[in-house]
């Protein structure tokens, strides 16, 4: 049988590289034959990821006959190229598969939100009925269902309130760029400073805040606010009811990933909470408060939580253990997905605290799509 033809767009962006490089670790470019699409160089030379050299060079993103005969098109692109183009593909009649980063289809009624770990039954019921757009969640709504799957599994979650801690690759490349200058100016302004140990800890304090506040601080890239040395509570627009477009996904795509009735309506889990950008790099943190549907034993919760799927680790509720393994730093880069501080909290024996971290860029991203794409080829 021929291989598959697969569209891949957006394949050089910061999700379209973390992509590839995870297909070429999981030699999926051995099971379809890759065609490489561009929004900036059609024509050139096309990339050879995993060693399979491309039959066609670059082609035009924007072509809609270069794109209609794929079978799968792969996209991560971003929202504006799939408004630009989904419609007008489907338009003209194309059946293909339509994978995509981006969240512009995600409430789409005729899509499902991906997350295979989660939502597999969810994915083989489309399937089954004929389903061709796949979207990949929101990176916070993917993170925390990774970490929480074994509870909504088990159907013990009344609701969640998320409070999360958001890097910056969330916000972009050119983000995450501005926040290491920000970082390099804050240490030049006391640097002469720091390498007195006599020097007045308040006098550093004074300068570093005048430099977070000097009209020459770079924050372009933040809507002209320091994140280094601070922090930004408001991510994306506002929407109703006071939230931010980032607090509405989590109550709509969690709802949605796990097939459960729209937010807001009946037999729906509530979700909600603030969405908060800080200074790590790639790795969303969340502290969760959980209400349980009944009172369950903590050791109970914590095998349910850790059998759930192969990349939740949970770590115990100790200082040492949480402060090496629970951080931005130890899981960048790492698909594993740790899940810590569980207690149950002063409010009551269903009242669950938890607090988890996830690369954001993995399976707050390019992992959900790769792993859609591999679905796919093997259905
Ligand atoms: N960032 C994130 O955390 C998440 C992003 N997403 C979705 O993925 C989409 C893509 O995000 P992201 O990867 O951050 O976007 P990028 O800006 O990194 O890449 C998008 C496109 O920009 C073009 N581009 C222009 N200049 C450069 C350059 N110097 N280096 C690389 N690419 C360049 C490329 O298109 P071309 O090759 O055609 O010129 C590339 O495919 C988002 O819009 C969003 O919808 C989803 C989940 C998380
Ligand atoms: N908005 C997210 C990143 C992102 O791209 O989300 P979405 O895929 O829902 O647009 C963040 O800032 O961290």
């Amino acid at each position: 049988m021929a291989m598959q033809r697969v569209g891949l767009v957006g394949w050089r962006g910061m999700v379209g590289s973390v992509l590839m490089q995870r297909m070429e670790e999981e030699k999926d470019f051995t099971l379809f034959e890759p065609v490489y699409f561009s929004t900036s160089a059609a024509g050139k030379p096309a990339p050879g990821f995993g060693g399979v050299t491309p039959a066609e060079p670059l082609q035009d993103a924007y072509d809609l006959e270069s794109l209609a005969r794929m079978d799968i098109v792969l996209t991560c692109q971003g929202g504006d190229y799939t408004k630009a183009v989904y419609p007008k593909l489907r338009a003209a009649g194309w059946k293909g598969h339509w994978i995509d980063a981006a969240s512009a289809l995600r409430m789409e009624p005729h899509t499902v939100i991906v997350l295979d770990p989660v939502n597999r039954p969810v994915i083989d019921a489309a399937l089954a009925k004929g389903g061709r757009d796949w979207i990949g969640g929101n990176c916070t709504v993917s993170l925390m269902l990774m970490a929480l799957a074994g509870l909504f599994r088990e159907e013990l979650v009344e609701w969640v309130s998320s409070m999360t801690y958001q890097a910056a690759s969330g916000a972009g490349a050119q983000n995450m760029r501005e926040l290491l200058e920000q970082m390099g100016r804050l240490y030049r302004a006391v640097e002469k400073d720091l390498a007195d140990p006599a020097s007045a800890i308040l006098e550093i304090d004074r300068k570093v805040t005048a430099a977070l506040r000097s009209p020459d601080f770079p924050t372009k890239n933040f809507r002209g606010v320091p994140l280094a040395g601070s922090l930004i509570p408001w991510i994306d627009v506002p929407v109703e009811h006071g939230q931010s477009k980032e607090e509405w996904k989590g109550g709509a795509e969690c709802n949605k990933i796990l097939g459960k009735p729209p937010f807001r309506t009946p037999g729906s889990i509530p979700i909600d909470g603030l969405c908060v950008r800080i200074g790590a790099m790639r790795c969303h943190s969340q502290g969760l408060t959980v209400k349980l549907k009944r009172d369950v034993p903590l050791e109970e919760i914590e095998a349910i939580i850790a059998g759930a799927n192969e990349w939740v680790k949970v770590v115990p509720n100790e200082r040492e253990a949480s402060e090496r393994e629970l951080t931005p730093a130890a899981v960048s880069g790492t698909l594993t997905v740790p899940i810590g501080r569980l207690h149950k909290l002063a409010m009551g024996p269903e009242y669950l605290g938890a607090f988890t971290v996830g690369d954001q860029l993995l399976w707050g991203a390019a992992e959900p799509l790769r792993r859609m794409l591999r679905i796919l080829l093997q259905a």
